[in-house]
């Protein structure tokens, strides 16, 4: 089965006054195509660390880093941004919406440039995600939900072989957060994507086929 994501003893250390303060000590896994795993880990021990990494944002210190087969450790940031753009797609805690464009605008951009812009498709995550009604709103008259969900549209419409996302659904109501994880599992079914998700909710977690948790540098 195809890799689409492999850490194989990834360290990772950040700067501080008192020296290099290690976060990832060795981190190895990997997922596969159409699989679906959760990352837990207590605030601060590094998840958030971890997908800044996988998605190439991030430089790590040693180890291997690989994304669809490309080793992303001698890659150019262009080559990186490339891979960014066609592969993987992001949902960050920081909806980063671009803040000149529609709501249907913003999920457009990224799905063409993904090379993936199909109307129809678009449309049809907007409406599943209740945004129907918000296509034309520009983001800063949108609450911080309605934000998320426009980031989760936008990756989903861009149909990326890996989808990282980080808390996707904390910021949203019982209801809502459902819907957004069946159209994630929805695309891993049907694309054969790749999805890793962080979450502090055991609920979630377990909606995941694999779990790994993230202590002290480690996965376990
Ligand atoms: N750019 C940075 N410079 C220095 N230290 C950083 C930087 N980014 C993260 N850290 C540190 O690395 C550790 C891991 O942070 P990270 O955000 O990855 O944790 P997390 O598990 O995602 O936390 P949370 O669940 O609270 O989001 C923390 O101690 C944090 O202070």
């Amino acid at each position: 089965m195809a890799m689409l994501l492999e850490f194989d003893k990834v360290e990772k250390s950040f700067p501080s006054n008192d020296g290099p303060v290690p976060v990832l000590r060795g981190v190895s896994f990997d997922l596969a195509a159409g699989q679906t795993l959760a990352l837990t880990g207590e605030s601060g021990s590094g998840k958030s660390t971890l997908l800044h990494v996988a998605a190439g944002l991030e430089a790590f210190d040693s180890g291997t880093v690989k994304v669809a087969g490309q080793n992303l450790g001698p890659m150019e940031d262009g080559a990186l941004a490339q891979l960014r753009r066609t592969d993987i797609a992001l949902v960050f805690q920081q909806f980063n919406l671009i803040p000149s464009l529609t709501v249907t605008a913003n999920i457009a951009f990224q799905a063409r440039l993904a090379g993936r812009g199909d109307a129809s498709h678009i449309a049809q995550v907007s409406a599943a995600l209740g945004l129907a009604d918000h296509l034309n709103a520009y983001p800063e008259t949108l609450s911080g939900g309605q934000q998320q969900r426009v980031a989760i549209a936008r990756a989903l419409a861009a149909k990326p072989k890996l989808l990282l996302a980080d808390e996707p659904t904390g910021n949203l109501d019982e209801g809502t957060a459902e819907e957004v994880l069946e159209q994630m599992l929805d695309l891993v079914t049907q694309t054969g994507a790749g999805l890793m998700l962080v979450t502090h909710s055991p609920a979630i977690a377990a909606r995941m086929q694999r779990r790994l948790h993230l202590k002290s540098g480690l996965l376990a």
